[in-house]
């Protein structure tokens, strides 16, 4: 039987918008993502390489049309849409579907108005609201339940030390703890991702080194081990151009999740091109 979730490729670009974008700037960029003359998305590359769009949960409703149209407009030039070669996602989910929880937003609704994937567990999340991993892992649950990705964000809170060996150690241990609470709390065979966010290289104006992270998310992946369902290991905090191609983090991680660097189509371009050289042709 063929699985309920959405098929991961190798590598995966994932952007949020956070709070950023008026819902008018948000609706202009998706059209400008998927503008086939701007060539970001590619859909001949979907077995390779996927990109996601995460709005605010206001834009999610129209977002999904503006998708919905570039589909079909797919279909009319004779590609198959399916799977979509561009999935839709939400900032957060409740961990029930329905009920008396004013102001929670129900991954059930969510799914229906067509997002695949909920990110979870953002550092924003976990310092201004409290969230904690119990919670992060309940949602990532609920979002499986409706045949949707969990998107969880782990990563360290302290800058590293001088001793690069203890601060991946520490790294390490740090997101082992909710790595290991959400694979226990959704499906085995659920397909899951996790974005290494170190909170310290978050909005600032560069990425962690590639060193530091290549060792960490070879610790994450040592931590998450075999499992029938597919688990990615993205980057994420002030990820953009210049950061995967030689010498860079393109050998480390499944790909990357992108915040401030992705606001211009520009910046999406060049980060497309630089993964889009390295897939195995
Ligand atoms: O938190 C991030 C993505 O979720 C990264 O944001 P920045 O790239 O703006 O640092």
């Amino acid at each position: 039987m063929a699985s309920p979730y959405p098929i991961l490729p190798e590598k995966l670009l994932l952007i949020s918008l956070k709070m950023y974008f008026t819902p008018d700037r948000t609706l202009t960029y998706l059209r400008d993502l998927l503008n086939p003359t701007n060539e970001i998305v590619h859909p001949q590359n979907r077995d390779k390489l996927l990109l996601a769009l995460i709005p605010d949960f206001l834009t999610i409703w129209p977002c999904a049309q503006i998708l919905k149209e570039y589909e079909s407009h797919l279909t009319t030039t004779g590609i198959s849409p399916s799977p979509s070669p561009f999935l839709l996602g939400a900032q957060d989910c409740f961990w029930e579907p329905q009920g008396a929880y004013t102001g929670e937003v129900s991954p059930a609704s969510i799914r229906s108005l067509g997002c695949s994937i909920v990110e979870l567990g953002h550092a924003e999340r976990r310092a201004i609201f409290n969230e904690t991993d119990d919670q992060t892992a309940r949602k990532a649950a609920a979002t499986c339940a409706q045949h949707m990705v969990p998107l969880v964000c782990v990563g360290e809170v302290t800058a590293p030390g001088p001793v690069a060996s203890q601060a991946v150690g520490q790294a390490v241990s740090e997101c082992a703890v909710l790595v290991r609470a959400v694979l226990a709390a959704i499906p085995a065979d659920a397909p899951v991702i996790f974005a290494y966010e170190p909170v310290w290289a978050i909005g600032q104006p560069k990425p962690a080194g590639v060193d530091h992270v290549a060792a960490v998310v070879e610790g994450i992946r040592a931590v998450i081990g075999a499992r029938p369902g597919a688990a990615r290991v993205l980057y994420g905090g002030s990820a953009g151009p210049g950061l995967w191609g030689a010498g860079g983090l393109g050998k480390a991680v499944d790909g990357m999740f992108l915040g401030r660097f992705a606001h211009e189509i520009e910046g999406v371009r060049k980060v497309v091109r630089e993964v889009e050289e390295t897939l195995a042709v």
